[in-house]
Protein backbone atom coordinates (compact mmCIF):
# COMPACT_ATOMS: atom_id res chain seq x y z
CA UNK A 1 0.00 0.00 0.00
CA UNK A 2 1.40 3.57 -1.14
CA UNK A 3 1.79 6.22 1.65
CA UNK A 4 -0.75 8.55 2.09
CA UNK A 5 -0.23 12.07 0.63
CA UNK A 6 2.75 13.82 1.20
CA UNK A 7 1.55 18.15 1.60
CA UNK A 8 3.71 20.97 1.27
CA UNK A 9 2.92 23.87 2.94
CA UNK A 10 5.55 26.89 1.70
CA UNK A 11 6.26 29.78 4.62
CA UNK A 12 6.67 32.75 2.46
CA UNK A 13 8.00 34.54 5.24
CA UNK A 14 11.61 35.64 3.84
CA UNK A 15 9.64 37.26 1.05
CA UNK A 16 8.84 40.14 3.67
CA UNK A 17 12.21 40.04 5.22
CA UNK A 18 13.03 41.16 1.49
CA UNK A 19 10.45 43.61 1.57
CA UNK A 20 10.98 44.76 5.11
CA UNK A 21 15.07 45.52 4.39
CA UNK A 22 14.10 48.24 2.64
CA UNK A 23 10.58 49.41 4.09
CA UNK A 24 9.69 49.10 -0.22
CA UNK A 25 5.51 47.67 -0.61
CA UNK A 26 7.50 44.73 -2.17
CA UNK A 27 8.18 41.86 -2.70
CA UNK A 28 5.10 40.77 -1.63
CA UNK A 29 4.53 37.93 0.45
CA UNK A 30 0.58 37.24 -0.57
CA UNK A 31 1.78 37.16 -4.53
CA UNK A 32 4.58 34.84 -3.73
CA UNK A 33 1.55 32.69 -1.67
CA UNK A 34 -0.64 32.67 -4.94
CA UNK A 35 1.96 31.66 -7.16
CA UNK A 36 3.29 29.16 -4.85
CA UNK A 37 -0.11 27.60 -4.34
CA UNK A 38 -0.79 27.58 -8.66
CA UNK A 39 2.76 26.11 -8.61
CA UNK A 40 1.48 23.05 -6.40
CA UNK A 41 1.75 24.06 -2.39
CA UNK A 42 -0.98 22.66 -0.46
CA UNK A 43 -1.32 25.48 2.05
CA UNK A 44 0.86 28.38 3.05
CA UNK A 45 2.82 29.11 6.04
CA UNK A 46 3.29 32.79 7.59
CA UNK A 47 4.79 33.49 11.01
CA UNK A 48 3.74 36.69 12.69
CA UNK A 49 6.06 37.08 15.05
CA UNK A 50 6.26 39.72 18.26
CA UNK A 51 8.79 41.77 17.02
CA UNK A 52 7.36 41.49 13.08
CA UNK A 53 10.63 41.75 11.51
CA UNK A 54 9.01 40.18 8.19
CA UNK A 55 5.22 39.26 7.90
CA UNK A 56 3.10 41.89 9.32
CA UNK A 57 -0.68 41.84 10.15
CA UNK A 58 -1.73 43.11 7.26
CA UNK A 59 -0.06 40.15 5.06
CA UNK A 60 -2.17 37.63 7.14
CA UNK A 61 -5.39 39.65 6.52
CA UNK A 62 -4.49 40.04 2.96
CA UNK A 63 -3.42 36.09 2.39
CA UNK A 64 -6.61 35.15 4.21
CA UNK A 65 -8.71 37.33 2.02
CA UNK A 66 -7.29 35.88 -1.07
CA UNK A 67 -5.56 32.91 -0.56
CA UNK A 68 -7.04 29.53 -2.38
CA UNK A 69 -5.42 27.05 -0.02
CA UNK A 70 -5.96 27.13 3.64
CA UNK A 71 -3.61 29.64 5.72
CA UNK A 72 -1.21 28.10 8.81
CA UNK A 73 -0.47 30.82 11.23
CA UNK A 74 2.93 30.41 12.92
CA UNK A 75 2.46 32.18 16.32
CA UNK A 76 3.72 32.28 19.83
CA UNK A 77 1.73 31.49 22.76
CA UNK A 78 0.46 35.02 24.07
CA UNK A 79 -2.33 36.82 24.69
CA UNK A 80 -1.70 39.29 21.91
CA UNK A 81 -1.42 36.44 19.00
CA UNK A 82 -4.33 34.13 20.33
CA UNK A 83 -6.45 37.43 19.84
CA UNK A 84 -5.42 38.14 16.83
CA UNK A 85 -6.18 34.21 15.50
CA UNK A 86 -9.24 34.27 17.01
CA UNK A 87 -9.99 37.31 14.92
CA UNK A 88 -8.98 36.42 11.65
CA UNK A 89 -9.59 32.72 11.72
CA UNK A 90 -6.87 30.74 9.78
CA UNK A 91 -7.53 27.08 9.14
CA UNK A 92 -4.66 26.37 11.21
CA UNK A 93 -2.25 27.57 13.99
CA UNK A 94 1.38 26.44 14.60
CA UNK A 95 2.28 27.45 18.14
CA UNK A 96 5.87 27.81 18.28
CA UNK A 97 8.79 29.49 20.67
CA UNK A 98 9.76 32.98 20.17
CA UNK A 99 12.89 34.35 21.27
CA UNK A 100 13.49 38.35 21.03
CA UNK A 101 17.15 37.96 20.25
CA UNK A 102 17.11 34.53 17.75
CA UNK A 103 17.79 35.16 14.45
CA UNK A 104 15.69 32.18 13.46
CA UNK A 105 13.44 29.32 15.57
CA UNK A 106 15.93 27.71 17.64
CA UNK A 107 13.98 24.44 18.99
CA UNK A 108 10.72 23.32 19.54
CA UNK A 109 8.09 25.11 21.98
CA UNK A 110 8.26 23.42 25.33
CA UNK A 111 4.73 21.88 26.39
CA UNK A 112 5.51 19.37 28.84
CA UNK A 113 6.66 22.81 30.53
CA UNK A 114 3.66 24.79 30.66
CA UNK A 115 0.49 21.98 29.28
CA UNK A 116 -1.89 23.91 31.13
CA UNK A 117 -1.49 27.05 29.25
CA UNK A 118 -0.90 25.17 25.94
CA UNK A 119 -4.60 22.82 26.68
CA UNK A 120 -6.17 26.19 27.21
CA UNK A 121 -4.92 27.96 24.07
CA UNK A 122 -5.47 24.95 21.93
CA UNK A 123 -8.81 24.73 22.90
CA UNK A 124 -9.68 28.43 22.87
CA UNK A 125 -8.27 27.94 19.00
CA UNK A 126 -10.73 25.23 18.61
CA UNK A 127 -13.12 27.52 20.05
CA UNK A 128 -12.73 29.42 16.75
CA UNK A 129 -12.98 26.73 14.31
CA UNK A 130 -8.92 26.61 13.96
CA UNK A 131 -6.78 23.73 14.10
CA UNK A 132 -3.99 23.96 16.37
CA UNK A 133 0.02 21.85 15.76
CA UNK A 134 2.41 22.25 18.38
CA UNK A 135 5.99 22.87 16.78
CA UNK A 136 8.31 20.53 19.21
CA UNK A 137 11.20 19.14 19.13
CA UNK A 138 11.40 15.00 18.47
CA UNK A 139 11.48 14.37 22.58
CA UNK A 140 9.60 12.03 24.19
CA UNK A 141 8.81 13.85 26.96
CA UNK A 142 7.65 16.48 24.89
CA UNK A 143 5.15 13.88 23.01
CA UNK A 144 3.49 12.57 26.10
CA UNK A 145 2.50 16.17 26.63
CA UNK A 146 1.52 16.59 22.97
CA UNK A 147 -0.95 14.17 23.67
CA UNK A 148 -2.28 15.30 26.92
CA UNK A 149 -3.06 18.45 25.55
CA UNK A 150 -5.70 17.54 22.85
CA UNK A 151 -3.78 18.92 19.87
CA UNK A 152 -4.91 17.20 16.88
CA UNK A 153 -1.30 18.05 15.11
CA UNK A 154 1.86 18.27 15.59
CA UNK A 155 5.17 19.57 13.79
CA UNK A 156 8.71 18.19 14.17
CA UNK A 157 10.94 20.28 14.66
CA UNK A 158 13.90 19.22 11.96
CA UNK A 159 16.31 22.06 12.74
CA UNK A 160 18.99 19.22 14.66
CA UNK A 161 18.66 17.08 11.51
CA UNK A 162 19.02 20.11 8.90
CA UNK A 163 21.56 21.90 10.37
CA UNK A 164 23.87 18.46 11.42
CA UNK A 165 27.33 19.11 10.55
CA UNK A 166 28.35 15.70 9.60
CA UNK A 167 26.62 12.95 8.45
CA UNK A 168 26.80 10.55 11.02
CA UNK A 169 24.80 13.65 13.12
CA UNK A 170 22.47 13.90 10.51
CA UNK A 171 21.36 9.87 10.31
CA UNK A 172 20.98 9.84 13.79
CA UNK A 173 19.49 12.83 13.95
CA UNK A 174 17.14 10.99 11.19
CA UNK A 175 16.15 8.44 13.43
CA UNK A 176 15.36 10.01 16.01
CA UNK A 177 12.41 11.67 13.64
CA UNK A 178 11.54 8.61 12.05
CA UNK A 179 10.75 6.70 15.83
CA UNK A 180 9.19 10.30 17.02
CA UNK A 181 7.09 10.13 13.84
CA UNK A 182 5.89 6.63 14.15
CA UNK A 183 5.09 7.37 18.28
CA UNK A 184 3.03 10.02 17.23
CA UNK A 185 0.93 8.63 14.43
CA UNK A 186 0.40 5.51 16.57
CA UNK A 187 -0.87 8.55 19.51
CA UNK A 188 -3.45 9.40 16.79
CA UNK A 189 -1.66 12.27 16.13
CA UNK A 190 -1.51 14.09 12.66
CA UNK A 191 2.53 14.67 12.40
CA UNK A 192 4.19 17.40 10.05
CA UNK A 193 7.76 18.51 10.09
CA UNK A 194 9.43 21.22 9.26
CA UNK A 195 12.88 24.09 9.26
CA UNK A 196 15.31 23.71 7.69
CA UNK A 197 14.66 21.50 5.18
CA UNK A 198 16.20 21.77 1.24
CA UNK A 199 16.25 20.18 -2.11
CA UNK A 200 19.41 17.95 -0.35
CA UNK A 201 17.69 16.81 2.36
CA UNK A 202 14.53 16.69 2.23
CA UNK A 203 13.78 13.42 0.72
CA UNK A 204 14.96 11.33 3.80
CA UNK A 205 12.23 12.99 5.76
CA UNK A 206 9.62 12.68 2.72
CA UNK A 207 9.48 8.78 2.76
CA UNK A 208 8.82 8.75 6.86
CA UNK A 209 5.45 7.21 5.91
CA UNK A 210 3.92 9.10 8.77
CA UNK A 211 4.59 12.19 8.22
CA UNK A 212 1.72 13.93 6.21
CA UNK A 213 3.03 17.35 5.77
CA UNK A 214 6.26 19.41 5.71
CA UNK A 215 6.42 23.23 5.83
CA UNK A 216 9.40 24.67 4.08
CA UNK A 217 10.10 28.30 3.56
CA UNK A 218 13.79 29.54 3.86
CA UNK A 219 15.06 27.43 1.49
CA UNK A 220 12.27 27.60 -1.55
CA UNK A 221 12.80 31.37 -1.17
CA UNK A 222 16.15 31.39 -1.37
CA UNK A 223 15.96 29.41 -4.65
CA UNK A 224 13.26 31.56 -5.48
CA UNK A 225 15.62 34.54 -5.84
CA UNK A 226 17.62 31.87 -9.03
CA UNK A 227 14.48 30.61 -10.40
CA UNK A 228 11.34 32.14 -9.37
CA UNK A 229 8.98 31.35 -6.80
CA UNK A 230 7.00 28.70 -8.85
CA UNK A 231 9.99 26.71 -9.94
CA UNK A 232 11.22 26.87 -6.88
CA UNK A 233 7.95 24.92 -5.11
CA UNK A 234 8.02 22.52 -8.26
CA UNK A 235 11.73 21.45 -7.63
CA UNK A 236 10.83 20.84 -4.25
CA UNK A 237 7.37 19.10 -4.83
CA UNK A 238 9.52 16.85 -7.45
CA UNK A 239 12.18 15.98 -4.74
CA UNK A 240 9.65 14.99 -1.82
CA UNK A 241 7.74 12.98 -4.42
CA UNK A 242 11.27 10.76 -4.99
CA UNK A 243 11.68 10.76 -1.20
CA UNK A 244 8.16 9.46 -0.73
CA UNK A 245 8.57 6.67 -3.24
C1 LIG B 1 8.82 27.44 13.31
C2 LIG B 1 9.82 27.42 12.23
O1 LIG B 1 10.70 26.64 12.18
C3 LIG B 1 9.70 28.38 11.13
O2 LIG B 1 8.56 28.17 10.43
C4 LIG B 1 9.70 29.78 11.64
O3 LIG B 1 8.92 30.59 10.83
C5 LIG B 1 11.14 30.23 11.64
O4 LIG B 1 11.15 31.60 11.93
P1 LIG B 1 11.58 32.59 10.77
O5 LIG B 1 10.63 32.37 9.62
O6 LIG B 1 11.47 33.95 11.40
O7 LIG B 1 13.00 32.18 10.39
N1 LIG C 1 7.70 25.39 10.45
C1 LIG C 1 8.76 25.36 9.45
C2 LIG C 1 8.50 26.40 8.41
O1 LIG C 1 7.39 26.90 8.28
C3 LIG C 1 9.58 26.80 7.50
O2 LIG C 1 10.83 26.71 8.14
P1 LIG C 1 12.09 27.04 7.20
O3 LIG C 1 12.00 26.13 5.99
O4 LIG C 1 11.97 28.49 6.80
O5 LIG C 1 13.30 26.74 8.04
Amino acid sequence: MSPPELRLGVNVDHVATVRQARGAPYPDPVEAALIAAHAGAHSITVHLREDRRHIQDHDVQRLLAVSKVPVNLEMAVTDEMVAIARRLKPAYVCLVPEKREERTTEGGLDIAGQLPRIRAVCDALADAGIVTSLFVDPDPQQLEACIASGAPHLEIHTGRYADAAHFETAAAEFVVIDQFAKLAHQAGIEVHAGHGLNLHNVAAVAGIAEIVELNIGHAIVARALMVGIGEAVREMAAEMRKGRG
